[in-house]
């Protein structure tokens, strides 16, 4: 681990597999994500994340030690018992409700219920125009590799944001572009998170980033999401 963030769990994860309450996943499955070697495993989606789906995962992953957090995409789905809570604001729309809008809103109504010190930001910059998360909220893509720096320093140096996301979910992306907002960031962490279909594309987002998001190939391709674990791994510690 460097010096940065030290008392934040997240400074040391470089491998994450993300998880959506919407979609099914059998025990033997999970078995295998909990027991892989992860560091963590976030839970998330862009919709159909409800409070049900979102408990009933969370107490399955809860049978394992493997660190358990959630982004909350939605207040109707803040469930208690998470290891740590992650809440995005997407950097890159032009509208207001997904940068601080909903996340005010539900400051107002649960303020007393909020375990602060298990909770940080993360500053969303969405980058492909397919994604649900782009599409609900409107996200202006079409970045070059100035302007995607450019917001991460601004989340970064500016607004002092703990992480930023570089987003492709459903894609992999540009990793000069990612390379680039890592480059531009002293402070906190860059999460990357789209398209990694096994352990080639994991180990170039590994050198590219501090954090590699693993979501859709868990359903598609188990066995080769979780080649991506010992791929990160061996891909040493990436930008320092
Ligand atoms: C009661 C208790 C203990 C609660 C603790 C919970 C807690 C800490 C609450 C804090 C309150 C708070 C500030 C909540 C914020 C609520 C809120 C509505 C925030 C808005 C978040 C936001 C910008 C959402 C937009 C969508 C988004 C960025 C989602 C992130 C996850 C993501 C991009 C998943 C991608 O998956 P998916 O789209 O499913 O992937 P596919 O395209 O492949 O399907
Ligand atoms: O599902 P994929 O494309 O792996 O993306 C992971 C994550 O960044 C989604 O929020
Ligand atoms: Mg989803």
């Amino acid at each position: 681990m460097d010096n940065r963030q030290q008392d934040k769990p997240f400074a040391a994860w470089r491998h994450v597999f993300k998880l959506d309450p919407e979609r099914l996943l059998d025990d033997d499955s999970l078995d295998a994500i909990c027991m892989s070697g992860s560091d963590a495993i976030l839970v998330g989606g862009t919709t159909g994340v409800t409070y049900d789906n979102t408990v009933d995962l969370m107490a399955r992953i809860r049978r394992y030690e493997v660190p358990c957090a959630l982004e909350v995409s939605t207040v109707e789905a803040a469930v208690p018992g998470f290891d740590y809570y992650f809440i995005p604001l997407v950097l890159n729309t032009g509208a207001a409700e997904w940068v601080t809008g909903r996340q005010a809103e539900a400051i107002a109504q649960y303020d007393a219920f909020i375990p602060w010190e298990m909770t940080a930001a993360e500053g969303y910059v969405v980058l492909n125009p397919n994604a649900a998360v782009a599409r609900l909220t409107e996200a202006r893509t079409s970045l070059d590799a100035t302007e995607a720096a450019a917001y991460a320093k601004l989340a970064d140096r500016l607004m002092r944001l703990p992480v930023v996301y570089a987003e492709y979910s459903g894609r992999f992306g540009d990793m000069e572009l990612v390379r680039g907002m890592r480059l531009a960031m002293t402070e906190g962490r860059l999460f990357y998170g789209g398209g990694i279909d096994g352990p080639e594309k994991a180990v170039l987002a590994a050198r590219a980033a501090d954090t590699v998001v693993v979501g859709n190939i868990i359903y598609s391709d188990l066995g080769a999401a979780l080649a991506t674990v010992q791929a990160v791994k061996e891909a040493g510690p990436g930008i320092i």
